[in-house]
């Protein structure tokens, strides 16, 4: 496989804080799809952006590629408000009447390409990005939370087209949705407060957070419940909840027996990509570093 993009020894530093340290060496090749993961402020964003030369760092970051080579959706896409849906798309994608039509039907563009930019949604002003970046076949592509702001189904018919059209690209893709990257990610990235938690192939992030389910318990059920007494159990914070982590099927039997003798409601996830993530960030707990302060 081509190299395409190694970052060693990357720092990013805003303010007094170091808010990217990554020591490690990350090394992506051609036809990678890593999937970057971290809860919010954990430094993606900074980091992709550091890769595209838009922030000042320290470290390397080499890349075997040229902006022009690159298909960039992030959160906020600024374009020029007083052009037409229309407009914009003639001008980025010189194509043919027939390719045209086709590439506005693809995309269910239809509704929106006489209406100005500034009049679009969110959502919709994200489909137009997508779609034009997708459509411009590049060979590296930098999504920042693609699909936010997208109803459900606009989200799993602009997936499929992501994952379509990128077959024969590279990507990074930042997201918090997980079942965007089941069955799609061949490498993981894991920032957790700008400090790398894992980078590595998929099969290697379910290998070091091996287990078997998690058993997983809303807040609200844990009331009137003694935690105390599964001490021995890792657990994790979901959000809405504790998720027990457990490492084989004896245990998810007596997790279960103890908190259905406790008419506690539960449900079990078996191993994915969500529950090994859950993992890591569990085991790195302990290791809970504030972001580094630095000399101004
Ligand atoms: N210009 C800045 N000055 C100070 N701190 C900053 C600046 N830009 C980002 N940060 C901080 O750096 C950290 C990482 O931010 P970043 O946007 O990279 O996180 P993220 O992982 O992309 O988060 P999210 O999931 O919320 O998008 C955050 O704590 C953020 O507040």
């Amino acid at each position: 496989m081509n190299p395409v993009l190694t970052i060693k020894g990357l720092q990013v530093k805003k303010s007094n804080q170091l808010i990217l340290d990554i020591k490690e060496e990350i090394a992506i090749s051609s036809g990678d799809n890593v999937a970057v993961l971290g809860e919010n402020g954990a430094g993606k964003t900074t980091l992709i952006n550091a890769i595209l030369g838009e922030i000042d760092f320290e470290g390397e970051i080499i890349k075997h590629f040229q902006k022009k080579d690159c298909g960039i959706v992030f959160q906020d896409n600024a374009y020029n408000d007083l052009m037409k849906v229309y407009e914009l798309i003639e001008l980025v994608l010189p194509l043919r009447k027939e390719a045209l039509t086709h590439f506005i039907e693809s995309y269910d563009l239809k509704d929106l390409k006489k209406k100005y930019i500034k009049d679009l949604s969110g959502g919709e002003k994200q489909r137009l990005t997508l779609s034009l970046v997708l459509e411009s076949e590049k060979n590296i592509y930098f999504f920042d939370e693609l699909t936010s702001g997208l109803d459900y189904k606009k989200r799993l018919a602009l997936l499929a087209m992501m994952k379509k059209k990128t077959i024969a690209g590279t990507v990074l893709n930042v997201t918090h949705y997980f079942d965007e990257i089941e069955n799609w990610a061949t490498k993981i990235l894991m920032l957790k407060q700008g400090k790398l938690i894992f980078f590595g192939s998929n099969e290697d992030f379910f290998a070091k957070f091996k287990h078997y389910s998690v058993v997983k318990v809303e807040y609200n059920q844990l009331e009137n419940f003694n935690k105390s007494v599964m001490e021995n159990v890792q657990t994790a914070d979901t959000g809405d909840g504790i998720a027990f982590i457990c490492p084989n099927h004896d245990i998810q039997v007596d997790v279960k027996k103890i908190l259905k003798n406790n008419d506690v409601v539960y449900s079990v996830i078996k191993q994915n990509v969500y529950t090994s993530y859950l993992m890591a960030y569990a085991a790195n707990e302990k290791s809970n570093h504030k972001m580094t302060e630095v000399k101004k």
